[in-house]
């Protein structure tokens, strides 16, 4: 990746060395472990070992409220190994499990810090999809309930400017929170609506796939140069190559690097995976049977384009499948609306690109379907584990029918260490149900 073009004034800061504080036991062992083996050593990490509670991190009364309200026990592993020093106000980068709970670990973190001034945005949170915008903007109102006196707003593309430009104006509605997509903020920044002089804590949210595609991390150091020089930043994906963390902490100052699992521990320990060999002229005929013999509750199915999501999504409702679909291609408002039938569990099935392939929290998907193969394997670790969410069980299926199918499929095993068998005939219902 070319890191010639980025932001200029922590360049001269000196890089810190590879030994930073990271989760000493838990990052070392993923490289090191490299087969399957692996994913016996921790049952349940998901959950800790429950020695703390979130009342250790001794958080404000209301928040300690809402975190029972939401039924939250205990504290994931990346909640306990991130909460403690990340609510302090030190600089995070972040790499734990897909489902394992990071979003509420800056989600607490900033709501404990955070001291709201009116007419003042003292948060940005920056994430690449508007759905994954909405999603962390909904997870701050349910944190924040009993704070009465934070605003959080979401702002991203494809909705009126003027909007959110009237509610940046208005001293009584100004967010002290903003969560948004980097080309809408960045345009508020630009015309002055979103003044970032205020700004405590930055936030990156899949932070990988912000830094690696140019568009979008162009607008992301735009955004940040608006930002006072001092400030807490925070970075978080499933994701972090080797080759994106030097990148990540070129925004940062002696960041805590804290990579709860790596390697052969990212693979979801409740999550089967499987692939099927297959010609391009059969996967309909295949994903009708698949949908027909597997017991699901709630199921995505990733296809490469718009085009194809449309077409495959009218295919499975001709078949009466309660199908739906959602991509780049359709209104802003009726993504939204689609994405919250689905989450609501009104639709079955959803049918998307990528643009569902990150971040997104549904609860009820026990199954990823990859109908076209996902580009690279990082990109196919965040799709099976829409799947899975929590420490739950689920199965990802990877239809293959191209020599670069099969070079991602290789990859995936590579990369993550672990194998990925060819689906068998039958697979009993309990080992994907919970
Ligand atoms: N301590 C907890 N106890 C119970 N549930 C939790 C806890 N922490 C988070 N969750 C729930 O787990 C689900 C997954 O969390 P979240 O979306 O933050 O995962 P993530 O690590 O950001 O995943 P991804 O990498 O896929 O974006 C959410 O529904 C969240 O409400």
């Amino acid at each position: 990746m070319d890191n010639e073009d980025l932001i200029d004034y922590e360049e001269e800061v000196p890089q810190v060395a590879d030994a930073t504080t990271t989760n000493g036991a838990s990052a070392t062992d993923g490289a090191a472990n490299g087969a399957e083996g692996a994913t016996d050593t921790k049952k349940n990490s998901y959950a800790g070992v429950h020695s703390t509670g979130f009342r250790d991190f001794l958080l404000k009364p209301e928040l300690l409220r809402a975190i029972a309200d939401l039924g939250f026990e205990h504290p994931s592993e990346v909640q306990q190994e991130c909460i403690p020093q990340s609510i302090l106000g030190m600089d995070l980068v972040c790499q734990a499990k897909s489902g394992m709970g990071k979003t509420a670990v800056f989600v607490l973190a900033t709501l404990q810090q955070i001291e709201p001034v009116d007419g003042e945005v003292s948060v940005i949170v920056l994430c690449h999809t508007r759905e994954l915008a909405f999603q962390i903007r909904n997870e701050y109102a349910r944190f924040s309930k009993y704070m009465s006196d934070v605003r959080t707003s979401v702002f991203y593309g494809g909705t009126p400017v003027a909007t959110d430009q009237a509610t940046l104006k208005d001293k009584t509605k100004c967010p002290h929170i903003v969560v948004g997509t980097p080309g809408r903020m960045n345009a508020l920044v630009r015309d002055k609506s979103l003044k970032a002089s205020g700004v405590k804590h930055f936030i990156l949210d899949e932070c990988d796939k912000m830094l690696e595609e140019i568009g979008m991390r162009r607008d992301v150091q735009d955004i940040f140069r608006a930002t006072p020089h001092h400030k807490q930043v925070m970075m978080f994906s499933a994701t972090l190559s080797e080759a994106v963390r030097p990148t990540c902490k070129k925004f940062m100052q002696n960041p805590l690097e804290i990579y709860v699992d790596d390697g052969a521990k990212l693979t979801l320990h409740g999550l089967q995976q499987y692939y099927v060999q297959i010609e391009e002229n059969a996967k309909n005929r295949k994903l009708n049977d698949l949908l027909d013999s597997l017991e699901f509750n709630q199921v995505i199915i990733f296809v490469r384009s718009t085009a194809r999501a449309n077409q495959l999504n009218q295919l499975l409702i001709e078949c009466n499948f309660p199908s739906i679909c959602v991509h780049g291609g359709m209104r802003q408002d009726e993504r939204i609306e689609r994405y919250q039938q689905f989450k609501k569990f009104e639709k079955r099935i959803l049918v998307a690109t990528d643009v569902f392939g990150r971040g997104i929290d549904v609860e009820r998907v026990n199954l990823s379907i990859s109908y076209d193969a996902p580009t690279s394997a990082d990109e196919w670790l965040h799709r099976a584990g829409r799947a899975g969410r929590f420490g739950t069980k689920g199965l990802a299926i990877l239809f293959s029918s191209s020599e670069d199918d099969k070079k991602v499929l290789e990859d995936i095993q590579s990369r993550f260490s672990v194998k990925i068998p060819e689906m068998p005939d039958t697979i009993e219902a309990s080992t994907y149900m919970n």
